[in-house]
């Protein structure tokens, strides 16, 4: 595990210098097994990160070992790896684009149609496909937070992730890899979508 996380903390590292983790933001976990995962404690700065930010929790959240908090927002990563079995390693940036198209749709759900990169996402094997991103409204409530994504989650399937409002994007995947090429494709899509918007004037 030990050089899992240094090969995850470095990926980290590059997604700061792309601009998606300033200022201590984002957080990330890997699944060690049904009733545990690491995830990067709170507060961290992800351009510096290292294997020792990362803490152990159980899926309540409790810390299990390691030094440090556990992110403020580790329920969230817990509700995913309990809905989505297939889940191994989520990622959450602050992306500008996924923040600012956050901002602008006002409905509580984003679909994505007609994008060659939408083959990134499991299932999906033609950019005719549509695929389904929720936005949830932000909030400083974590529990209460994580229950609206739970059951989102729950009853909705094949997501692309998930955003929150004003804050930034979830995404997951089977490993880090899996995790990282998702991110990439919807924040590539999302920044389409923000280009077309600018030139339409305008957005669903
Ligand atoms: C200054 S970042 C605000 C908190 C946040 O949204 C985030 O992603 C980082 O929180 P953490 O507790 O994981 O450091
Ligand atoms: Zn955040």
């Amino acid at each position: 595990m030990k050089e899992r996380l240094k090969e995850f903390a470095k990926i980290i590292k590059d997604l700061y210098l792309k601009g998606w983790l300033p200022a201590t933001s984002g957080n990330f976990s890997l699944k060690v097994d049904d009733k545990s995962f690491f995830i990067t404690s709170s507060g961290k700065h992800k351009g510096k990160i290292s294997p020792k930010d990362f803490v152990l929790v159980d899926m309540e959240g409790n810390l299990l070992a390691g030094e440090g908090k556990p992110s403020a927002e580790t329920l969230l990563h817990a509700v995913i790896y309990k809905c989505i079995p297939s889940a191994s390693c989520v990622m959450h940036v602050h992306s500008p684009n996924s923040t600012v198209i956050s901002r602008i749709v006002k409905d509580s759900k984003i679909y994505l149609q007609g994008y060659e990169l939408l083959k990134a996402f499991e299932g999906i094997d033609t950019h005719e496909a549509e695929l389904i991103l929720p936005i949830f409204e932000n909030s400083q409530d974590m529990p209460k937070l994580a229950k609206k994504v739970e059951e989102e989650l729950r009853s909705a399937s094949g997501l692309a992730g998930f955003l929150l409002r004003s804050h930034g994007v979830y995404v997951w995947g089977k490993d880090i890899h899996t995790a990282l090429m998702k991110l990439e494709a919807l924040d590539f899509i999302l920044e389409c979508e923000l280009k077309l918007a600018i030139i339409s004037g305008g957005m669903q």
